[in-house]
């Protein structure tokens, strides 16, 4: 049995949801009755299928800062229904890119990123670098997790692999802290492993580009003979191992530190990293800190870590609970026994299955004697596995690949249950 993953075309993002104003569909008495039902259930939480991660969430309050600006006894009326369609506005943006919450006072979520400075105040130089990187619009989990940090809160956030999930910490990060204080470090964001810290590190730079931080990867010798005491550094991006070093035994202080992240959460969990979290976690004394964690799946030790981490977080969950990404098409053929495998592939690459192409199997010997077959079948192949050196794969490629890599198998484990 073979899954097949392949890119779809993402979908184009509705039209109300680009210009904010949506109208929900029928009659205008259908509409107010949707409207009335919509209002209604906007102001209660929408409780996401198996998840328990904070115990109760009866109000989200989707009220934009703009609408709670000083009473004044003449205009109650008009501020009540002005805030109503906000909180209305709000439900039909998230129910449109599939979006859940749960928390209290769940600031509104992102129309567009010009919002981050009309709502947040953000510098002109960081929107020009997310245009210049290509960002147009906020995916679904930008859109609602980014005023959440902005905002001062602790979130936790699930979305798909791919979901553009570092921009929702990294870009609060860098609204947020001053750059270039004496203050030591501001932000930690912890990463399952190395090539993902690096590449969070460089995402981090090109999004900060003309603005001066200190943007540092803890690297192996940073770690074994850092000064820290010297150091400049504004964020800093480890491994959990690296920086346990680091506190452990170079005296780095973690004291000032504004936000920590947990970047694939699940997979600090899988790694075993636990107990350097903890030890993270203990370093980051800062009473007023803002915890956020972020995982593309949510096995209950996520969940029971997020409770033990943050008391009033909001929950952005994007999709359903360990769902696959919503642009990956999937395709379950029974192939019956092993031969019939092959058969089965070959009847795909014969009819609909056209390179490139990324075929994952059990293990390493499983990943040879296919190779071979297809070798033998003339089809142009080659071949990755753990016996290969890091010259055999070729150093530059498996950084870059190896995440898209990683987040693949992530969602093949998940669908075999392993
Ligand atoms: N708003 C956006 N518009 C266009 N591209 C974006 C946007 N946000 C992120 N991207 C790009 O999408 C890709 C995936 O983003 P990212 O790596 O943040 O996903 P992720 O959710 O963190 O995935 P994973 O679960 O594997 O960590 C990156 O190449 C990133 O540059």
């Amino acid at each position: 049995m073979y899954l097949y993953l392949q890119p779809k075309e993402p979908p184009p993002l509705p039209e109300d949801a680009r210009k904010g104003e949506a109208e929900p569909p029928g009659s205008p008495e259908k509409k107010e009755k949707n409207r009335k039902r919509k209002g209604k259930s906007s102001v209660s939480a929408e409780i996401v299928e198996g998840f328990s991660v904070f115990g109760c969430s009866e109000s989200v309050s989707s009220v934009r800062n703009s609408s709670s600006g000083e009473a004044d006894g003449s205009n109650t009326h008009s501020k009540e229904v002005a805030m109503a369609r906000e909180i209305e506005r709000a439900s039909i943006l998230r129910k449109k890119h599939g979006i859940h919450i749960s928390g209290y006072n769940v600031p509104a979520p992102l129309e567009s990123f010009e919002e981050l400075s009309s709502r947040y105040g953000c510098k002109s130089k960081l929107l020009q670098n997310l245009s210049g990187l290509g960002f147009k619009e906020p995916t679904p989990i930008q859109r609602k997790a980014i005023p959440v940090l902005l905002s001062g809160r602790e979130c936790f956030a699930c979305a798909p692999t791919g979901s553009g999930k570092t921009l929702v910490f990294l870009f609060p990060i860098l609204m947020k802290i001053k750059p270039r204080t004496k203050d030591g470090v501001k932000a930690v964001i912890l990463c399952p492993m190395r090539e993902l810290a690096a590449q969070t590190t460089r995402e981090c730079k090109k999004l900060a580009k003309g603005r001066k931080f200190y943007i540092k990867l803890m690297t192996k010798e940073l770690s074994r003979s850092g000064d820290f005491e010297k150091m400049h550094c504004d964020i800093l991006v480890s491994t959990p191992l690296r920086l346990d070093f680091a506190l452990r035994k170079r005296k780095l202080n973690l004291s000032r530190v504004e936000y920590l992240v947990l970047d694939e959460s699940d997979k600090l969990f899988e790694l075993g990293f636990v107990e350097q979290i903890d030890s993270v976690v203990k370093a980051c004394s800062n009473p007023s800190i803002i915890c956020s964690l972020f995982s593309a799946t949510l096995p209950d030790s996520v969940e029971e870590l997020a409770r033990s981490i943050m008391h009033d977080a909001v929950r952005v969950i994007v999709g359903r609970k360990n769902s696959a990404s919503e642009l990956i098409k999937q395709k379950l053929v029974f192939a019956g026994s092993e031969k019939g495998k092959l058969l089965a592939l070959r009847q795909s690459f014969a009819e609909s299955l056209n390179p490139p192409v990324l075929l994952f199997v059990q293990s390493k010997e499983r990943a040879k004697e296919l190779y071979k077959e297809l070798a033998f079948d003339d089809i142009k192949a080659d071949v990755i596995h753990a016996d290969l050196t890091q010259q055999q794969v070729g150093r530059e490629e498996p950084v870059e690949l190896g995440r898209q890599l990683r987040s693949t198998l992530k969602r093949i484990n998940h669908f075999y249950g392993t």
